[in-house]
């Protein structure tokens, strides 16, 4: 955990440079040992494909995360598809030992839409033998303070409001499970 969480902060560190803002500033609404905040590590595990399962069903449907940025591990049956900047949906290779990072919901608001949430999702695959198999993965979910205030501060700044990340986050929950 603690490497997981000193990784998504030299992350940060860079998203924030990258931003032209303080590079304290990500820092400052991650503190880690200050409660309450939805950081999660989520351990996914999806059973093998049903044999009546059409291929390309969705396992984890269309969305995008709601924190700052999320680590992922995959393994090597695969599956995930990342939306790119054309609209399009696109195979993640797996790759041995790689993390993928996915950017979040705050994240684009704070950004002012230069780091657009990934919009990603999980698919049946189509090869008899992947299918056969338990599919794991790990997701490390980055989220702020409840207490933080998210506003842009960057990019186009009139196109979000500024949100308590808390209440944000609680009100997604609230609409989606
Ligand atoms: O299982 C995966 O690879 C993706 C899971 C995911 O996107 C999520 O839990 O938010
Ligand atoms: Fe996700």
């Amino acid at each position: 955990m603690q490497q997981l969480y000193s990784t998504s902060m030299e992350i940060l560190e860079i998203l924030a440079e990258e931003l032209n803002i303080n590079k304290e500033w990500f820092l400052q609404q991650h503190v880690i040992d200050e409660r309450p905040n939805y950081t999660t590590l989520r351990l996914l595990h999806y059973p093998s494909v049903p044999e009546d399962m059409p291929t390309g069903t969705e396992r984890c449907g269309d969305h995008t995360d709601y924190g700052t940025i999320t680590l992922l591990f995959q393994d090597e049956v695969g599956g995930l598809e990342v939306m790119n900047r054309a609209g399009e949906f696109v195979f993640v290779e797996p790759i041995k030992h790689a993390i993928l990072l996915n950017t979040g919901d705050l994240l684009e608001r704070w950004s002012g839409g230069i780091n657009k949430a990934t919009r990603h999702r999980v698919r049946a695959p189509a090869d008899p033998k992947l299918r056969k198999q338990i599919r794991q993965s790990i997701a490390y979910f980055v989220h702020p303070l409840h207490r933080t205030i998210v506003e842009p501060l960057a990019g186009e700044k009139d196109l979000y409001s500024s949100v308590n990340a808390g209440d944000f986050v609680a009100d997604i929950f609230a609409r989606t499970y």
